[in-house]
Parts: structure tokens; C-alpha cells; sequence
């Protein structure tokens, strides 16, 4: 890994090749429509297409661990290969795994997607706070320690991500509990914690005390759309990282279409966003 901080990687890799983070999300329909098989051969030449086709173009890609996961062990191993060609190439990879438990378990969690040692050791990794921030501490403090980052589930795009993100907590909202407390773990400048917030909708949060990236999914394939970045996201645009998945791997398996279609997202969003 590069000796470069996390805050430094990512401002370095957005500014020369954008803000778009585009998915690697292997779904099955998407297997069917680029002629694969369902297994981890087709798994693993999907991987190779995408990895192809976003290397130099792309500044940050998120695999989706639950479609690599469904193989089981062989899935497992193409992920590994995926991450560590897309790091390798100087591509920045965010591990969309989710992980949330207790504190103790969440530290294994958190060796696996972050820890130096690790083969699925990524340059940062989705996680849920609905154990409790707090329950993410040692998470943080080992991404902190490494130059990696963490993305905190803050209002995620899903609709049902409201009856509990939207519950009043001691006065605010559970939603802009987890961004509150984020900030204070970033209020040493280094924005180790980072967000998830659905670009879907208008989120409701504060984020203006919030100065770490904010990973904004919901593109393309469930309803969100660029023109609407600026407003829903406004003074959170500079380290604000779109991600669309499906919207852009419907244009495979070509390498050319798909990285046109990655491309012309990419300068939509530049163009969009100041
Ligand atoms: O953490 C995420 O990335 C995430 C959070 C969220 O609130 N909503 C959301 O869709 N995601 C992920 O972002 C990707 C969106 O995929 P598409 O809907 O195909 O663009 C999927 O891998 C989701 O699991």
C-alpha cells in the first residue's frame, strides 16, 4: 500500500479520474446477459471484464462481497484476486460487506477487510452502526492506524431503511446520530469515517458538520439521478462519491461499452458537480 494517508489517496485518485464510484456487483441476470455461466468461472471472467474495463478510468470501485460470497470458497478466491489487481493497478477499492456486530467480533470483521495481512485487505469497507457506533470503535481505530477508511450506513437508499433511520433518538434522528458521531471521530482531520447516504431521496440529515467522504448510492438502477447530486448533497460535494452499479454493468460483457458507459457517467457527474 501506497504511504499516502486514506484522506490523501482518495482526494489524489477522484481528482485525476473523477468521483464516480462504480460497483462490482455480479448479480445473476447479469451473469445470464453477458453470456456466463452461474459459477465462479463466470464469476471470475465477470470480475476480469470489470477490472479491465474501470483500471485507469475510475477512481474508485466497490465490489459487492454478498455475490462473491454466494459461490462460497471459490467465490471467496475471486474476490481476493479482484481486490488486490484493482489496489495493484492504483485503483482504490471500497468492500461493500456491511459488517456490523459486537465490538469484539467486529475487530475479526475488521481484520479481514482492513488489517495489512489480510487477502481481502481493501482500501476501505462498508459497515453498519445499528450495533452502536461504539461497537465500531476498534474498527475505526484500525483503519485510522492503516490509512484506510470506513463507510458508516448513515440513510441508506432502500425505503425501509426509514421506520429505523428516521426514529427519533434523544432529539435527532437515529441517521443523524451515526453522521453527529462520525464527525466527531473526524474532527482530528482525518476522515477515517465515512457515510452512506442514498442518493435516492432527500435525506433529512445535517451533513454540515461532516467533512469525511460520503458514499451516495442509489444511481441508474434505483431512480437517482446526477441533476439531483448538487441539490441533495449540497456543501458535500468535494469528497461526495456516486456509485452506480447495475446502471453501468448493463453495458457489458464489451470492455469498450462498458467502460463508455463508466466514462460518460463519470463526466456526467463532473459536469454536474462543482
Ligand atoms: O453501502 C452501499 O453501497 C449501499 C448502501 C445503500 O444504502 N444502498 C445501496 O444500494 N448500497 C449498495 O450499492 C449498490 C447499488 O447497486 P445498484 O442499485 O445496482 O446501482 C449495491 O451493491 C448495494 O448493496
Amino acid at each position: 500500500m501506497s504511504a499516502q494517508g486514506w484522506l490523501d489517496r482518495l482526494r489524489a485518485a477522484t481528482s485525476a479520474r473523477g468521483r464516480l464510484c462504480v460497483g462490482i456487483d455480479p448479480h445473476p441476470a447479469l451473469l445470464e446477459q453477458w453470456g456466463l455461466p452461474s459459477n465462479a468461472d463466470g464469476l471470475e471472467k465477470f470480475a476480469e471484464i470489470c477490472v479491465e474495463a474501470f483500471v485507469g478510468e475510475i477512481a474508485v470501485v466497490k465490489p459487492q462481497v454478498a455475490f462473491f460470497e454466494a459461490y462460497g470458497s471459490p467465490g471467496y478466491a475471486v474476490l481476493e484476486r479482484t481486490i488486490s489487481v484493482l489496489r495493484d493497478a492504483g485503483t482504490l477499492v471500497i468492500a461493500d460487506a456491511k459488517r456490523g456486530d459486537i465490538g469484539s467480533t467486529m475487530s475479526a470483521y475488521a481484520q479481514s477487510w482492513l488489517g495489512a495481512d489480510s487477502s481481502l485487505s481493501s482500501d476501505a469497507v462498508t459497515v453498519s452502526p445499528y450495533l452502536g457506533f461504539d461497537s465500531l470503535n476498534e474498527t475505526i481505530a484500525l483503519a485510522e492506524a492503516g490509512g484506510r477508511g470506513v463507510f458508516v450506513l448513515a440513510r441508506t437508499s432502500n425505503p425501509e431503511g426509514a421506520s429505523l433511520q428516521q426514529a427519533i433518538t434523544t432529539g435527532r434522528t437515529v441517521g443523524q446520530s451515526i453522521v453527529d458521531a462520525g464527525a466527531a471521530v473526524n474532527s482530528n482531520g482525518s476522515a477515517t469515517v465515512g457515510l452512506v447516504v442514498g442518493a435516492t431521496r432527500d435525506h433529512g440529515l445535517d451533513l454540515s458538520g461532516f467533512t469525511g467522504p460520503i458514499l451516495a448510492p442509489g444511481l441508474g438502477a434505483q431512480g437517482a439521478s446526477v441533476e439531483d447530486l448538487a441539490q441533495i448533497f449540497d456543501g458535500s460535494l468535494k469528497l461526495l462519491l456516486p456509485n452506480s452499479s447495475r446502471g453501468v454493468l448493463r453495458a457489458g460483457p464489451s470492455v469498450g461499452a462498458l467502460q463508455d458507459a463508466a466514462r460518460t457517467l463519470r463526466d456526467e457527474i463532473e459536469a454536474a458537480l462543482p
